[in-house]
């Protein structure tokens, strides 16, 4: 196999992922942090918008003596809709920006931007409250087991957002994560940071890190600490959470050699949520089976859509008011030889001209209030409430 950029050994120096974070620039980059590495892809030598072409399209774009190419971009939540996949014309590494000593500065944080925003929720609190207890009905019938329902927010201003601000703070609340920001369509930026990993490729190892059950974190440590541990505890919680690990052990057994799945969930945190998380490794039993074969293989987890996949996506279809277009979706980097990090886009917002549409859903089972599904998503839309400086 050959030996890709970012696989050579390098030298850290301090200052290098700050440097990628603040050169970023909306319409000609592509950004995309991980707990692994930091990269900043410039120019467009290639526009995909169907995965089974990346293969062909990297082959063909291969040249000798300068670093092997690869793709960047975002999958959308809806089966068969085009991605915005690409090939950058080059591409930038560094270290991980959680290891970067400068990000943990304050001072270059410009702090809030002086918009005035408008804000129109879409569906009305309680429009999605009532949609959420509609479901909770169907399942304790019986119909179904599980599905995720999402509402926006859609902020507008009278000028356009600063998305590498945007960009900077999200990445500097939620270091531990994935943080994006890249084309999503014509005249469409998403930008967010997300803490879930579909599924990493390195050679013959996989990971991945399903997340569900989720509850909002408080600013009172003993309080912040007693959710954390309720949520542990939660029967409702532990089910939801269930229901995404064996849907992620099922989708990736028939490409493993060996497939490792903890028994009992863990704890993630972000700067606004607990979450119940689950860390799956593997060997891959075919090396050609790429990181986006993977994803694509998982793609939608019941994280993000339900259980059966089908019936989920028809009650979505007829509650959601919207179209989630790369929400919930798959977003993520993969080269040449079929390693890569692709992450469930989640905790984001599109942007378009002086509009920003935010996102958030939550796992319903037949357990769920449409109280606590209400305020787990605003808990969620604060992520990006932050980094717009609207979060009061
Ligand atoms: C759907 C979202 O998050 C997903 C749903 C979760 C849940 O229901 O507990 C937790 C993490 C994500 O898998 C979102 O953030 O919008």
């Amino acid at each position: 196999m050959s030996t890709s950029l970012h696989e050579t050994p390098r030298l850290v120096s301090p200052g290098e992922a700050t440097a990628l974070l603040d050169a970023y620039r909306p319409a000609a980059d592509r950004f995309f942090a991980s707990p692994r590495h930091t990269l900043l892809g410039h120019g467009t030598a290639a526009l995909i918008s169907r995965p089974r072409q990346v293969p062909d399209t990297l082959a063909a774009l291969r040249r000798p003596d300068t670093p092997a190419p690869l793709v960047m971009g975002c999958l959308p939540f809806a089966a068969g809709a085009p991605a915005a996949l690409a090939v950058p014309e080059t591409v930038r590494w560094a270290p991980p920006l959680r290891e970067d000593p400068l990000v943990a500065l304050p001072v270059p944080d410009p702090g809030p931007d002086r918009h005035d925003w408008r804000v129109r929720a879409v569906p009305a609190p309680e429009e999605y409250g009532a949609a959420v207890a509609a479901a909770v009905a169907r399942m304790r019938a019986g119909e179904f087991d599980k599905v995720v329902l999402a509402r926006t927010l859609e902020l507008t201003s009278g000028t356009e957002p600063d998305l590498p601000a945007m960009l900077r703070r999200l990445a500097r609340r939620d270091r531990a994560g994935y943080t994006f920001a890249l084309p999503s369509g014509p005249g469409r930026t998403l930008v967010g940071a997300s803490p879930e990993l579909l599924v990493a490729r390195h050679g013959s190892r996989l990971t991945a890190n399903p997340l569900a059950g989720s509850a909002p974190r408080s600013a009172d440590l003993a309080e912040d600490v007693r959710r954390a541990v309720a949520l542990l505890e939660s029967e409702k919680d532990l089910h939801e959470h269930a229901v995404v690990v064996t849907a992620v052990r099922e989708a990736l057994a028939p490409y493993c050699a060996r497939l490792e799945v903890p028994e009992r969930p863990t704890l993630v945190r972000t700067a606004a949520l607990w979450h119940l998380s689950t860390t799956v490794t593997g060997r891959l039993a075919d090396p050609g089976v790429s990181a986006l074969d993977l994803a694509s293989a998982l793609h939608p987890t019941p994280a993000v859509c339900g259980t059966p996949t089908e019936v989920a996506r028809g009650v979505i279809a007829a509650s959601e008011p919207f179209d989630r277009g790369p929400y919930t979706g798959v977003v993520g980097w993969q080269d040449a030889d079929g390693d890569g990090e692709w992450v469930v886009t989640i905790r984001c917002a599109e942007a378009e001209g002086r509009s920003l549409r935010l996102f958030a859903g939550a796992g319903v089972v037949a357990g769920s209030s449409p109280e606590a599904e209400t305020a787990e998503t605003a808990a969620k839309f604060r992520t990006f409430l932050h980094a717009v400086g609207a979060d009061l």
